[in-house]
């Protein structure tokens, strides 16, 4: 990524999370990512990590129209994701994606602490205040379907680094960096 998207995405979100009344700690640790695959408005996430301890983790994201966090797993954590504000679209499958997959016909995973069932691959729409539970081994995709979106992840413990299983072998969690103007941040990544 180049340091100006970067540099553009902090703004973009701060911006967001000030117009919601979010305030944010002083030092927030932020991860600005376009996944390795170089398309930050198609492929890309700015996350917070609020809270980061051994047993849990909380986590604050932005994205705005276009961009989508690509389909991936977890082998350890269980997350809820929350949206915030805007209207927030998953993509979820019981067993990972792919043209070989077999997938169940149905799954449940709870919405506001119910089971809802679905199809694999279904999409599921969260208004702002709703969230969804997803156990290791659940694949998910989202994306904002209003122009922007504030998230929320409340979770068991967080390992960026070896905990995330993306269905596409080309991805890497945190981006390279193309310095082309002086950072406004330092990434969690480059601490
Ligand atoms: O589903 C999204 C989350 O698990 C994020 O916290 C993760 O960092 C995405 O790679």
């Amino acid at each position: 990524m180049k340091r100006s998207d970067i540099n553009r995405a902090f703004r973009d979100a701060a911006a967001c999370f000030a117009a919601h009344h979010w305030t944010l700690p002083p030092n927030a640790a932020w991860d600005i990512t376009d996944f390795g695959l170089g398309d930050f408005a198609r492929h890309g996430l700015t996350l917070i990590n609020l809270a980061e301890e051994p047993e849990y983790c909380e986590k604050l994201m932005y994205a705005r129209r276009g961009q989508t966090t690509p389909g991936h797993t977890h082998a350890k954590k269980k997350e809820d994701i929350i949206c915030r504000s805007g209207e927030l679209t998953l993509e979820l499958w019981a067993v990972r994606p792919g043209p070989d997959a077999v997938q169940p016909a149905s799954f449940t995973v709870p919405v506001n602490g119910l089971p809802h069932v679905l199809r694999s691959g279904e999409k599921l729409v969260l208004p702002a205040g709703s969230r969804v539970t997803l156990i290791p081994g659940i694949w998910h995709a989202f994306y904002p379907s209003s122009e922007e979106c504030i998230i929320g992840e409340v979770s068991t413990a967080n390992d960026d680094v070896n905990d995330n299983i993306f269905t596409n072998p080309d991805i890497g969690r945190f981006p390279g960096i193309e310095e082309d103007e002086p950072a406004a941040l330092r990434l969690l990544s480059e601490k």
